[in-house]
C-alpha cells in the first residue's frame, strides 16, 4: 500500500470508573462528536464506520445497531464492527486505515466505548472469547494468567514486586498530568505493596481498573487531506500478529510460547516497523504507548517492541529512561494501568501518540516527539496489534 492515510480527528473521554450520567451509547456519541469537532467535519461527510464492539457480545452487538447504526451515523455507509478483546482499538483503526489506504473511501470514523455496569466486568467478558480448557476455568482469568507470566519472568530474569511497583508509580506519575486518566492518584512503591494481592505477586494497584468512556478517530487520505487543507499525523506502520488458533466460536491459546517473551507481540512490531521503514527502533521512537493491563505486563510490551533487550527493562525502568524526561518516555497517559475500557482500551493509545507527535498531549507532552508507538494485546498471545505515528 502506497497511498498515505492520515489521523485528523481524535475524541477521548475523561475516563471514570462510573459514568451515571450517560448510557453507553451516549458515551459512544460523546467521542465521536469530540472527533467530528476536531476534525472540523459533520457526521454527513464520513463515508464508512468501523465500529470498536465491546468484547460483551450481547451489549455490544445489541448497541452496535443502535449506536453504530444510528448514533454514529452509519445508516447507509460503510459499517464494520470489530472484535479482539483487548486489540479491539488498534484492529478498529487499523481496518479504519485499510479502508482508506485501499482506496474504498476517503473518510473513515472508528468508534466505541465501554460503560462499567452496562457492557459487563472485563473478567467475563473476556472470558467469553477464551479457551474453555485453560483461560475459561480460573476465577479472575485474566489477572491469573498474566501472574503466571510474572512468575516466568522473575524466574528467568530476576525481577521483583519492587520493580512491578516502579512500573505503577512511574504510570500514575504520567497519569497524574493527564485529565482523561482514571486513576490519576500518585503512588508509592510503598503504597504499592501495603494494596492487597489479587493473584501472586500481583497486588491491586499492578492491576489495571475497570473505566467507563469511549474513544473516536477520524481518518482521511492523503488527497482529501491536501485538497481541505486539513492538519494530520500519518499512520506510517502496521502490524497484526497471533499466536493463538481458532475453536470455531472462540480463540485456544497455541501454548508454544514462552509466557516471559512475547514474541507474537514482537512480529507485529517487526512488520508495523518494517512498514515504517524504522530500522533501530531505540534511536528512532520518541513516545511509546504500549497495552500493559498489569505492571509485568509494560516489560513484555517494551521487549516485544525492541526498546529493551530481554529481561532488560526492569533495569532500564528504574534509571528512569521510561518515564517523561528520559531517552524513551512509555505509556504517558498512564497506560492501561491508569485506564482500562476494553472495547477502546488500545484506541486510546494510538490516540494518545497520535496526540504527542501533533504536539498537543497537554502537561505530558514528549518534548518534540515526531515518531510515536502504539500496540494492543487480545490477551494471552491471542491477538496483536501495533501501529507507528508519524508527524
Ligand atoms: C487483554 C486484556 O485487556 S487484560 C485486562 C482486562 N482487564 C481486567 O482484567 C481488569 C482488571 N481489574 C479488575 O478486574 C479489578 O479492578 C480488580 C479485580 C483488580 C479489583 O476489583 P474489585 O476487588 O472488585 O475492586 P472494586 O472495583 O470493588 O474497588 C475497590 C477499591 O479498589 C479501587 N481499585 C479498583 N481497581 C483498582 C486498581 N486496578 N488499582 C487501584 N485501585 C483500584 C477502587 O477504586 C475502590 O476504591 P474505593 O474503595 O476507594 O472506592
Amino acid at each position: 500500500m502506497s497511498a498515505r492515510v492520515g489521523i485528523i480527528g481524535i475524541g477521548q473521554s475523561a475516563f471514570k470508573a462510573r459514568r451515571d450520567d450517560a448510557s453507553y451509547p451516549d458515551l459512544v456519541r460523546e467521542a465521536v462528536t469530540m472527533a467530528l469537532n476536531d476534525a472540523s467535519m459533520e457526521l454527513d461527510d464520513i463515508q464508512a464506520v468501523v465500529y470498536s464492539l465491546s468484547p460483551d457480545a450481547m451489549v455490544g452487538i445489541g448497541n452496535a445497531e443502535r449506536v453504530g447504526v444510528d448514533a454514529v451515523g452509519a445508516r447507509n455507509k460503510r459499517f464494520l464492527r470489530i472484535n479482539t478483546g483487548g486489540a479491539t482499538g488498534i484492529s478498529s483503526v487499523a481496518a479504519a486505515y485499510y479502508h482508506v489506504a485501499a482506496g474504498a473511501c476517503d473518510v473513515v470514523l472508528t468508534a466505541g466505548a465501554d460503560k462499567v455496569g452496562e457492557c459487563g466486568d472485563s473478567q467475563t467478558v473476556l472470558n467469553k472469547i477464551w479457551d474453555p480448557t485453560y483461560e475459561r476455568q480460573l476465577p479472575l482469568g485474566t489477572i491469573n494468567m498474566l501472574a503466571m507470566s510474572a512468575v516466568r519472568y522473575m524466574h528467568l530474569y530476576g525481577m521483583t514486586e519492587e520493580d512491578m511497583a516502579r512500573v505503577v508509580v512511574k504510570n500514575r506519575w504520567h497519569a497524574a498530568k493527564n485529565p482523561n486518566a482514571h486513576l490519576r492518584k500518585e503512588t508509592t512503591v510503598e503504597e504499592v505493596f501495603r494494596s492487597r494481592y489479587i493473584s501472586w505477586p500481583v497486588k491491586l494497584f499492578d492491576c489495571c481498573p475497570q473505566s467507563s468512556g469511549g474513544c473516536a478517530m477520524v481518518l482521511a487520505s492523503e488527497k482529501y487531506i491536501k485538497e481541505n487543507k486539513l492538519d494530520a499525523v500519518w499512520i506510517t506502520g502496521v502490524g497484526h500478529s497471533s499466536e493463538s488458533y481458532f475453536l470455531g466460536d472462540r480463540m485456544g491459546n497455541g501454548q508454544t510460547a514462552d509466557h516471559a517473551d512475547a514474541f507474537a507481540l514482537k512480529g507485529s512490531f517487526e512488520r508495523a516497523y518494517k512498514m515504517a521503514g524504522i530500522k533501530e527502533p531505540r534511536k528512532q521512537v520518541d513516545v511509546a504507548e504500549l497495552y500493559a493491563p498489569f505492571s509485568n505486563t509494560e516489560f513484555h510490551s517494551i521487549e516485544a517492541a525492541g526498546l529493551a533487550d530481554l529481561g532488560q527493562s526492569p533495569a532500564m525502568l528504574k534509571e528512569g529512561r521510561f518515564q517523561i524526561g528520559g531517552d524513551i518516555p512509555v505509556n504517558t497517559s498512564g497506560g492501561v494501568l491508569c485506564t482500562n475500557a476494553i472495547a477502546v482500551t488500545a484506541m486510546v493509545r494510538v490516540a494518545e501518540v497520535a496526540q504527542q507527535v501533533r504536539g498537543k498531549a497537554g502537561g505530558h507532552q514528549v518534548a518534540g516527539a515526531k515518531i510515536g508507538i502504539a500496540s494492543g494485546n487480545g490477551g494471552d498471545h491471542q491477538f496483536f496489534g501495533t501501529m507507528v505515528v508519524e508527524a
